[in-house]
């Protein structure tokens, strides 16, 4: 049985009339104008691996490529043969890959798409039942051992399936990403199987906008909702035989159609014939700036059902394309993640065009009616099926705010009204359908998680570095140290280097290729560092990342909390370590004033003095080493560029300038330069030395292991051996820590509505690790 005829759809038997004639052309065209088909790429490509850089891959069929002499120069054209019998003849039924296959098809059989495969979640996912997701997304989450909503999912899904907008707030990695993102998928993936099947030649539009802060998240968003999609080739097989059977176990193709639940309950087969035949069902994709526009265009022009943006390169394309502009008109769900960043990364602008385009057509001042006494249930009610629906995540959402969107949805917005901040003023924008949008906010007080520890070091900020040194020694693991600019990453990247510390850089002045690719290495090399600014503060869910260093102290309580997010995720532990220099200790007040805390809520994390001084010489070396480094390279990048202009204007230098002991101004002789590159060498070789002796603990002595004030004998028996630094406990960031006076839990008036971390700690049992 071949796929189409698994999937009820008949084949086209022969070439129409007009396909014949095409068949016979042969026609010169654009890179734009060709038939490119998607090509299966991996999973993770979209977060980095050889593919940085990549959104898909798609490729092209008869096509010969020739370059041509034009009055302009030589240019690359394209000759295109005619569509052949077979691209005629292919179908477009849509399954549930992810991964477009872009043939072109036309004249269908068949106007419906087969049902989906039934699944058990009654029985299978019996914490999620209620929500009746759609079966493939309930798959998804079952293959995936999501075995019961997180909170913030558990309270804003009931509202979303009805329709409803939601302000949802939640503290960082409590997935909040799914909380939007499965009514959305559900809602598309009911109507696609409901719908006829459109034709490849009519454009999809856009049906679902979420727009976030920064790139990566864009990508990590779009993947993680394409992560729900791609478990269509599963099947639930009959209970009797697989009961207690593992999820992976068995592999199978999936039948065309399973007939109601029957008895179906216990198993779930995996395909792994995964090539993408189809074009999917529901299309998941990312617009993000320092990536190819044209390539998203064409992405675009296929069809994106739910289209993941940055607001910059999003306005940069809707200014060109119209039709893309009405879509967004007329969308059905607008989400914005990380709602508060948005004003902060530069994009105010782009934002407010974007949802001026969502805004009703008439009268766009009125919201609704004043509010009246006792109409607040009823106009739940009145939120209608099928217009946009609104959601606005994130991990800070001040109370204020909250309470200025549910004034302005209330009433009138005065004409003359001024918003009490940026965000306000973004968020006030929003055109909610829902006369009352529900606030789901289930933040910690103090927006400090559960499962975080946190900690200080104060100190000079020229000692920093070698504080820094020794936390990661100290302490190895999977840490991101964010730093508040970027000359700071550029000044400590070398440092690391030199003391052998794998370290990466992430920052907005990469190249975006490159900044998916360190994203990526970090993620992929244990105990690997992360130097980034705050762009990686938000959203950016690295399963294992322990640390959180702050090097520089963040300049608002937002990015503390939401640099902390980085660790601590979906009740897994983290640390963070606050860097506090004297004159930085003002922040700090302020920001934890901010978050309702107090400075000394914060314990000092230990230090080994005794080390830290070893360390100290080591940073210096390494600094002495960076710094001749730096000047011979500019001296060589000075006299290259001297050099070539000379030899382009076709000048001689002066020997002066070209070498020997000239002036002051003048290039270093060879044998200057010689000599430099020697001390160097020599000094490198003193910090190799420097780096191979062990930092042993004061008062440890390393020939008789079971004397001295601690013997290392016994953290040999214990298992708690530190190979960094002999005669300390190896033990995780945090353990050692002193508690500071208990954080002060704020009487809370919403309190008795929330679940308690304890509470919510049990509630989150089935969260599994990654
Ligand atoms: N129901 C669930 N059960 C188990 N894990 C889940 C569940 N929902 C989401 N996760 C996982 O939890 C992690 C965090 O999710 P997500 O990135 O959506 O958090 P977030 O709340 O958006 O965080 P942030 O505020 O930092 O953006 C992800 O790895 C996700 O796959």
């Amino acid at each position: 049985m071949n796929s189409s005829e698994e999937l009820g759809v008949k084949r086209k038997t022969k070439p129409s009339a007009s396909s014949i004639a095409k068949r016979a052309k042969t026609k010169h065209v654009t890179a734009n104008d060709l038939q490119w088909k998607q090509t299966q790429k991996p999973r993770e490509a979209d977060m980095g691996t050889g593919m940085d850089g990549f959104l898909d891959l798609e490729e092209v069929d008869d096509v010969e490529v020739v370059y041509e002499e034009t009055e302009g120069g030589k240019v690359i054209r394209f000759k295109v043969k005619g569509p052949a019998e077979d691209q005629e003849d292919a179908i477009d039924v849509q399954d549930t890959t992810g991964e477009p296959s872009g043939t072109a098809v036309e004249n269908l059989d068949v106007d419906m798409l087969p049902d989906p495969i039934t699944f058990d979640s009654e029985t299978l996912l019996p914490a999620w039942d209620t929500f009746q997701l759609h079966p493939q997304l309930a798959r998804s989450l079952y293959v995936r051992k999501f075995t019961e909503p997180t909170p913030i999912q558990a309270q804003t899904l009931p509202l979303a399936l009805k329709n409803r907008d939601v302000v949802g707030v939640a503290e960082t990695g409590s997935g909040k990403t799914l909380a939007y993102g499965l009514p959305i998928l559900h809602h598309l993936l009911t109507e696609a199987y409901s719908r006829p099947i459109p034709s490849s030649k009519t454009r999809r539009p856009v049906r679902a906008l979420i727009v976030t802060p920064t790139r990566e998240l864009a990508l990590q968003v779009s993947s993680h909702l394409n992560a729900c999609l791609t478990h269509a080739d599963v099947e639930v097989e009959d209970a009797e035989s697989a009961e207690g059977a593992s999820v992976e176990s068995q592999i199978s193709k999936p039948k065309p159609k399973a007939k109601g639940k029957g008895k179906a309950k216990a198993k779930l087969v995996e395909v792994q014939d995964d090539k993408p035949k189809h074009l999917p069902l529901v299309c998941v994709a990312a617009i993000v700036g320092g990536m190819s526009a044209q390539k998203q265009r064409r992405v675009l022009s296929r069809g994106v059902d739910v289209l993941v943006a940055t607001p910059g390169r999003l306005w940069d394309i809707i200014q060109e394309d119209d039709e893309l502009a009405t879509q967004i008109e007329n969308l059905r769900f607008l989400v914005l993640d990380e709602a508060d960043r948005m004003i902060e990364s530069g994009h105010f602008a782009e934002m407010d065009n974007i949802l001026r385009l969502t805004l009703r057509k008439q009268d766009d001042e009125i919201i609704e009616p004043e509010n009246q006494e006792g109409e607040a249930e009823d106009s739940k009610e009145d939120v209608r099926a099928g217009e946009l629906q609104t959601f606005v995540f994130s991990a800070t959402l001040s109370k204020d705010l909250q309470k200025n969107l549910k004034k302005r949805t209330h009433g009138r917005r005065r004409k003359n009204e001024k918003p009490a901040s940026t965000l306000d003023d973004l968020l006030l924008r929003l055109d909610f359908r829902d006369p009352e949008p529900a606030v789901v906010d289930i933040s910690p007080v103090g927006s400090v998680v559960a499962t975080l520890t946190e900690s200080k070091i104060e100190c000079l900020v020229t000692d920093k570095d070698a504080y820094l040194y020794y936390f990661l020694l100290r302490y190895p693991g999977r840490t991101l140290v964010f730093l508040s600019a970027i000359d700071g990453i550029r000044r400590l990247l070398p440092l690391m280097d030199l003391l052998g510390v794998h370290a990466f850089p992430l920052h907005s002045q990469l190249e975006q290729r490159q900044r998916l690719k360190n994203l990526d290495r970090f993620k992929s090399t244990p105990g690997a560092v992360l130097l980034a600014t705050d762009i990686a503060a938000r959203g950016l869910d690295v399963p294992a990342v322990d640390h959180v260093v702050h090097y520089q102290v963040p300049r608002t309580a937002d990015a503390y909390v939401h640099r902390n997010g980085r660790t601590a995720r979906a009740m897994r532990r983290g640390f963070s370590l606050l860097m506090c220099a004297p004159d930085e200790r003002k922040v700090v007040r302020a920001l934890m004033h901010h978050l309702n805390r107090t400075e000394d809520e914060i314990p000092e994390m230990p230090v080994e003095l005794h080390m830290l001084d070893k360390l100290k010489a080591r940073i210096q070396l390494a600094r002495s080493i960076d710094n001749a480094q730096h000047k011979i390279k500019k001296e060589n990048h000075e006299r290259n560029w001297l050099k070539e202009t000379a030899e382009a204007m076709e000048l001689v230098l002066d020997s002066d300038l070209e070498s020997d002991d000239g002036g002051a101004e003048a290039a270093p002789s060879k044998q200057k330069r010689k000599a430099r590159a020697a001390k160097t060498a020599g000094l490198k070789a003193q910090l190799k030395e420097m780096l191979a002796q062990p930092l042993v603990a004061r008062g440890v002595s390393t020939r008789y292991i079971t004397s001295g004030v601690h013997s290392i004998a016994d953290d040999l028996l214990a298992g708690e051996y530190h190979e960094n630094m002999v005669g300390l406990k190896k033990v995780e960031a945090g353990t050692d820590v002193v508690p500071a006076k208990a954080r002060k839990q704020k009487a809370n008036p919403k309190a008795t509505a929330r679940v308690s971390a304890k509470e919510e700690e049990e509630e989150w049992g089935g969260i599994s690790s990654q």
